[in-house]
């Protein structure tokens, strides 16, 4: 584990290149690369991500220290869970993404792009099943992945990908279980293949 702490330079993101034998393509998996650290002292442009409910909440844990450094951000997850979706009626479909690009305006917030993933529907004691979280890990993974390729693709300007110890902790699921789930998926063509993954426990 690479005890590196201090912020490191943007590099240019590095994507799946087209397999060379399009009739024998290459399979990679999503690879993580462990780091002790703060997730928020990362470069401009890096994509942070963390596991969110469906309900509009950044109520505690690592949601919190979201909420605070990053308010209009959080304002865009609240409409896209409250207004664009409806709790109680359309709620937003667990295993999915919202990829929010840097949109703070005070000078001094940095500039990242935050990628929330919806992993179980509620919060609290009203959690989902650390077996539903699982399942909805993959598809929420996948679905961030294809939307920051769309974003390269479109000319933005993305970082590296860098995540917390999604689910771990108020979601109470074991980190090695969303570990293999994590390390079972695919690398499409385009797709980051390297994902940072930051702790400080
Ligand atoms: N600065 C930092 N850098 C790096 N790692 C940091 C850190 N600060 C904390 N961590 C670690 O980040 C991991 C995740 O731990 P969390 O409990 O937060 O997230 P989770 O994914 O289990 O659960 C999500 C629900 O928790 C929230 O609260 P509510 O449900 O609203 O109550 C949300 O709203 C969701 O719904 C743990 O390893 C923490 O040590």
């Amino acid at each position: 584990m690479a005890d590196t702490n201090a912020p490191t330079p943007s590099s240019p993101l590095s994507t799946n290149p087209p397999a060379s034998k399009p009739d024998k393509p290459e399979i990679k998996n999503l690879t993580l690369i462990h780091h002790k650290g703060d997730l928020f002292n990362a470069p401009s442009n890096t994509v942070l991500l963390h596991a969110c409910n469906t309900l509009g909440s950044w109520g505690a844990g690592i949601a919190l220290a979201f909420r605070a450094r990053y308010p209009k951000a959080y304002l865009q997850y609240r409409t896209h869970c409250l207004t664009t979706h409806d709790p109680k009626t359309a709620p937003v479909p667990t295993g999915t993404c919202l990829l929010i690009p840097p949109c703070e305006t005070d000078p001094a917030a940095p500039r990242h792009w935050i990628g929330c993933l919806f992993t179980s529907a509620k919060y609290g004691r009203a959690k989902d099943e650390p077996e539903v979280i699982l399942a909805n890990t993959r598809p929420a993974m996948r679905d961030c992945l294809e939307q920051v390729r769309k974003a390269v693709s479109e000319g933005k300007e993305v970082g590296g990908v860098r995540m917390c110890r999604i689910n771990s902790a108020r979601f109470g699921v074991p980190w090695e279980r969303t570990v293999d789930v994590l390390e079972g998926i695919t690398v499409e063509e385009g797709w980051v293949g390297d994902v940072e993954v930051w702790s400080i426990d």
